[in-house]
Parts: structure tokens; C-alpha cells; sequence
């Protein structure tokens, strides 16, 4: 039998060298989107960038900076541990069909999904054919992991396969709050290496182009974990926003329920501003910035969390708006 990396091509045999494929996961929030930024603009190669959103409103494909949109691929609305694996396979093939084809790889998983099913899919037998699973890379926030792990099971096993682990937001924790984040990530992954970082600045060469996983790998002990109860939603206004409610609402409805809000981002049209506001929060801390695009309707906020009313949302966020 042919080898899986021998193709046959207009009579002859040629060799095709696979493209690797590194699986990023992490929770919400964690500076997964950060690090992909970080690799595309410091790593050697053409990247091509699978981006998959738990909401229905894909908003990561716009955070990816400095790859053209026909090398991004946004797969939304679900997490790929759980549906879609032939899509993925599809945006896989698809994207590296393009002309100028790209070297390598990522797929930046929703901060929900179990890395695992998806590592199994790029290693299933069509997609060898042309990709080889080069890693998995967890990211971890330091100052959260503790209490992410508190929260439900799903976050160890975001991280409980991957070969490297970049500990990341290390600027935001306390001296304390990284050391016991390493013996937690010692305890639930001892054999990954632990980078500690911030804005996800690990050494791209400690991240890609390991060939970390046999082409036989089989996760031992492995069980899909899905982190339940979770919801999503995303808020939509058409008017501008007045900046005085949309800071009472991220006070009241964001930053001050930690324990429920874990993540919410989108960007919003603010009165006063030709540009977008790109609104980011990952539980209590928060960051707003003017974005490169020019304001446009509706503002978009898409909110994930638990126990959460999404119609006092919708609400207090359409009351946000210029009257
Ligand atoms: N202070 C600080 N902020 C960070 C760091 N890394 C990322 N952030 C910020 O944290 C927020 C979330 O970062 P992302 O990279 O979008 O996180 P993510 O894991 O892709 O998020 P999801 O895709 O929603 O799960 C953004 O506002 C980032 O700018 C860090 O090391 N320090």
C-alpha cells in the first residue's frame, strides 16, 4: 500500500510534504486570539488560521491581524469538539487549495472546546493525507486558572493533553497566584513544558514545528468534557451608544459579576467616535479600544456566561443607546 503522503498526480508519483497543524485551546478568554497575533508576526512561516467561536457572532476573525481573509477561516456557532469535524476538514483542505498556499496551520478552538476531537480529526486518515498534527497548545491565564478549574472540570481538559502550556497574563497575576498556576498545571499535565508569558509572547520555536504527537496517538484516560450550562448571546443595538450608560452597563452587567460573566466582546458604535470601540472583558477585567474599522450599526456585544437573563441584557443594553 502507498504510503498516506504519497499522491498521485497526472501518472506520476509525487511526495507532498504535510502541512502541520497546531491545536490551540484554552478558556474564554485565556489570550488564545493574542497568541495566534504573536505567532503570525513573529514565526517563519505562511500561516493559514482556522478560528471557531462558541457564539453565533464571529468576532475572533476580525481580531487576527496581518493575514489576508482568504488565509482566515471562521467556523462559528458551536464548538468543533463537538460539531462540525467535516467542516473543519473542509476549511482545512479549502484553505491550503488556495493559490499561494500557506505553510502551517492553526486552529485557534472556542474557549469552550475540548481540543482532543479535534486533534483526532486532523489525524484521521483523509486529512493526513495532507496534514500532520504538529501539537497542542494550551494557554492558561494566571491569575484565573485556579478558579476556572473551581468552576467546572472542562478547563483541565483544555489543557490536560497539550504539549506546551503558555501560562499567560502573567502581568495581571500576583507572584503567588503564577507559582500555585504551576502546580495546578503540574498537577493536571505534568509531562507538558509550562511557559510562563504575557500577551502570550512565548518563543514560537518552543510552540511550533515539534512534530510533538505520533502519527498513532491515542489520548490515555481520555474522556469528552463539555462545559454545560453555559450560554451565549449576543446583543445588538442600531442607534449609537452614549458613552456615560455603556460605562454604567459594563459596570452593572460586565466586570461586576465575575462569577456569571466570564467573557464578552464585540464591537460598539459609541456617539462621538468615527472608529469602533473594540470592547473586551474577561470576568472582572476589561479593556476598550478604537478599533481600524469606522463606526458602523448595529453595535454587537456577544456575552458568555452562566445564570445569566439574557432578556434584562437586551434591555439594558438597547437602554445603552443615544435617544
Ligand atoms: N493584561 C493582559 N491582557 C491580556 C493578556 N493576554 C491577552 N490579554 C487580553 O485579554 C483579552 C482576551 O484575550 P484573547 O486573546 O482574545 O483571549 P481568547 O482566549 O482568544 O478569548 P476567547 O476566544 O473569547 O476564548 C483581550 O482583551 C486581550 O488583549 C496578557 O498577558 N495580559
Amino acid at each position: 500500500m502507498l504510503p498516506a503522503l504519497a499522491v498521485g498526480y497526472r501518472g506520476a508519483m509525487r511526495f507532498q510534504k504535510r502541512i502541520p497543524v497546531s491545536v490551540i485551546g484554552g478558556f474564554l478568554g485565556a489570550g488564545k486570539t493574542t497568541l495566534v497575533n504573536h505567532l503570525v508576526s513573529t514565526a517563519p512561516y505562511r500561516f493559514g488560521i482556522i478560528v471557531n467561536e462558541f457564539g453565533e457572532t464571529g468576532i475572533d476573525g476580525s481580531l487576527i491581524e496581518n493575514v489576508d481573509t482568504d488565509g482566515i477561516a471562521e467556523l462559528s456557532n458551536g464548538c468543533l469538539c463537538c460539531v462540525g469535524r467535516d467542516d473543519l476538514v473542509s476549511a482545512m483542505f479549502k484553505i491550503t487549495s488556495r493559490k499561494d498556499p500557506p505553510d502551517y496551520l492553526l486552529i485557534e478552538l472556542s474557549g469552550l472546546a475540548d481540543p482532543v476531537p479535534v486533534a483526532q480529526t486532523v489525524m484521521d486518515p483523509f486529512a493526513r493525507t495532507k496534514f500532520e498534527l504538529d501539537g497542542i497548545i494550551g494557554v492558561a491565564d494566571a491569575r484565573n486558572l485556579e478558579q476556572t478549574l473551581r468552576d467546572g472540570p472542562e478547563g483541565a481538559v483544555q489543557l490536560a493533553y497539550a504539549n506546551t502550556i503558555v501560562l499567560n497574563k502573567t502581568d495581571l497575576a500576583t507572584p503567588e497566584q503564577i507559582d500555585q498556576a504551576e502546580q495546578l498545571l503540574q498537577q493536571i499535565n505534568p509531562l507538558a513544558e509550562v511557559r510562563r508569558a504575557d500577551h502570550s509572547k512565548a518563543d514560537p520555536q518552543a510552540l511550533l514545528g515539534l512534530k510533538a504527537f505520533g502519527l498513532e496517538w491515542k489520548p490515555q484516560g481520555y474522556q469528552h468534557l463539555h462545559a454545560p450550562n453555559l450560554q451565549t448571546f449576543t446583543l445588538t443595538a442600531e442607534r449609537p451608544l452614549e458613552r456615560h450608560k455603556v460605562n454604567e452597563f459594563i459596570d452593572s452587567h460586565l466586570i461586576s459579576r465575575p462569577n456569571a460573566v466570564f467573557r464578552a466582546k464585540g464591537f460598539l458604535q459609541v456617539r462621538g467616535f468615527k472608529q469602533q470601540i473594540l470592547f473586551q472583558s474577561v470576568r472582572e477585567i476589561f479593556s476598550l479600544e478604537q478599533a481600524n474599522q469606522p463606526a458602523q450599526a448595529p453595535s454587537k456585544l456577544v456575552v458568555i456566561g452562566r445564570g445569566l437573563n439574557p432578556l434584562e441584557y437586551e434591555e439594558a443594553f438597547r437602554a445603552t443607546q443615544q435617544r
